[in-house]
């Protein structure tokens, strides 16, 4: 009689319908005891049920069932949950991107002032600037120990202008010193659509040469202002009626858009009320224009050295006005952003005064927008002669200090009214800083202003303007002050000014004893 075998239990893909609670039923009578080959057989069809969870058949048969939820099968369950886990992969990523740019971009926040020395000290030593000082500055030939200065950057043959090292950092960023942001708008013409993101960082806005050549009357030359190693620049009206100043840089086939882009970013982004703000640029072809403030005063060297007037329109008070904006521009470009920038290019030129005679400095970080392969780049490198710090000009070798000397030599040459080098002049006289510093060892101070001055400032005045040039100027550029104490000693001089002044209104023959104390 043939043994009736137990049918294997039902495989467990069958689809869970909702089942009616099982009849009870009487227990069955216990199966009678299976024979050895029976057993066999059915150990082994368990073992194939086994494998069959695992099978192929069985796994399709699992995602094709439906779930409670919405009546769904698996597999589309499956499915949404493994997009859902990919979304939030790439949101966490992007969240982080955005994390990193953020904190470079606060690495060009300003930062916190740092002065050497403080105040007071540098009070102390400005009473203290006695005749003996400023002989013992104007001491000549410096020690032949020269001192690398800290932090030197080392200039490049060709290419050395890297001085703008914020650029390199962040040329996607955009920071502000908390100046206004105005002319950064996104309005503009065509070109703006394809960069909209940049406009609305705050990068500057980007302008059609179109809109510039409708600005300057196609770049007449009765709109031209001046033409420095950069290029042309020209006046320009824009459509909003904003006065403009447009620098068409030439010779710039070799800078990649992208490159150049992220300069005027790192330029643009320089915001403070001492320094020429870049409103935007204009980037089509080999065309490369930024566009600028407009500074109704033109610059500092046309008032010094190319009036016709036998008075000079620049009072001392101006001048020290005038020297005190550039320093707190400066200051600001040294100490203010980080990384900081090196002008390497201060001269009376790049003072452009606005229409209240505020210094503004121009020109600083436009090194590296230049096509490094020209060769007047390598000597525009060189800065501008009569300016340049002696160690730069023997090493290439350049850092914030150098700026400090030809900040030195401007304020010799605010003074003295001549141009730091003249050949025009007896052999003796040719160099600026040469010439002033021998007249002082000669105690011919008073002899050294500008003859042209409408009024000649008392001589304690006069002399604590020569002691901070002389200290400017020192060989040694690890003697200098930075631009934060300078942006000190000129605030001093100016309250000295207005306390010496104030004395004379109260009683003229008070204020000679008071000047005399002093
Ligand atoms: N923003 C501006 N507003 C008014 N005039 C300007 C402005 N920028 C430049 N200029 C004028 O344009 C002329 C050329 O300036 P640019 O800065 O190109 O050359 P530079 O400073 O004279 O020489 P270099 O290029 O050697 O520094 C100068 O007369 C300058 O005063």
């Amino acid at each position: 009689m043939a043994t009736r075998v137990k049918p294997p239990p039902p495989p467990p893909s069958r689809p869970v319908v909702a089942k009616s609670p099982p009849r009870r039923q009487p227990h069955p009578p216990p199966p009678p005891p299976l024979p050895r080959h029976a057993l066999h057989r059915q150990h082994e069809r368990e073992g194939e049920a086994t494998k069959s969870v695992w099978s192929v058949g069985f796994i399709n048969a699992r995602l094709s069932q439906r779930t409670p939820v919405l009546g769904l099968r698996l597999w589309v369950l499956v499915a949404a949950a493994a997009a859902a886990a990919v979304v939030l992969a790439l949101l966490i990523v992007v969240c982080l991107c955005r994390r990193c740019r953020r904190r470079r971009c606060s690495r060009l926040a300003p930062a916190p002032p740092h002065h050497g020395r403080s105040n007071r000290s540098l009070k102390q030593q400005q009473s203290m600037a006695s005749d003996k000082d400023i002989e013992e500055a104007a001491r000549w030939p410096p020690p032949p120990s020269f001192q690398p200065p800290i932090e030197v950057i080392k200039a490049e043959q060709t290419a050395p202008l890297i001085m703008v090292e914020a650029a390199r950092t962040s040329g996607e960023t955009a920071t502000s010193s908390g100046g206004s942001t105005r002319g950064w708008s996104t309005e503009s013409g065509g070109s703006d659509a394809a960069e909209p993101e940049a406009s609305r960082r705050g990068w500057g806005r980007r302008y059609t040469r179109r809109e510039l050549e409708e600005a300057t009357n196609r770049f007449a030359a009765e709109n031209v202002l001046g033409e420095g190693g950069y290029g042309v620049v020209y006046k320009g009206i824009l459509r909003d009626n904003t006065a403009v100043a447009i620098k068409n840089l030439h010779n710039n086939r070799g800078q990649a858009e992208k490159d150049f882009k992220v300069e005027v970013a790192t330029i643009g982004r320089v915001r403070h009320k001492n320094l020429v703000s870049l409103l935007g640029y204009c980037s089509e072809g080999a065309c490369r224009l930024l566009v600028y403030e407009y500074m109704e005063n033109s610059n500092l060297d046309k008032w010094l050295h190319h009036g016709d007037d036998e008075i000079s329109p620049l009072t001392w008070d101006m001048r020290m006005h005038i020297l005190l904006g550039t320093a707190r521009g400066l200051a600001y470009l040294h100490e203010g952003l980080e990384p900081k920038i090196v002008h390497r290019d201060v001269k009376s030129s790049n003072i452009l005064l606005d229409r209240h005679w505020n210094a503004r400095v121009s020109d600083f970080g436009l090194a590296k927008l230049l096509c490094s392969e020209r060769s007047y780049v390598t000597t525009r490198v060189m800065g501008t002669f009569g300016y340049v710090a002696p160690e730069y000009a023997r090493t290439g070798m350049l850092n914030e200090r150098s700026d400090v000397y030809s900040f030195g030599v401007l304020i010799m040459e605010i003074i003295s009214g001549r141009t730091p080098v003249d050949y025009t002049r007896p052999a003796p006289e040719v160099n600026l800083v040469e010439w002033l510093k021998r007249m002082v060892a000669e105690r011919r101070v008073e002899e050294v202003v500008d003859p042209r001055l409408p009024e000649t400032p008392p001589p304690k005045v006069l002399k604590r303007a020569i002691l901070a040039a002389l200290r400017c100027v020192d060989p040694d550029g690890g003697q200098r002050p930075t631009m934060g104490h300078v942006v000190h000693m000129l605030e001093d001089d100016l309250k000295f000014r207005d306390e010496l002044q104030l004395a004379r209104d109260l009683s003229p023959h008070a204020s000679d004893s008071y000047e005399y104390e002093l």
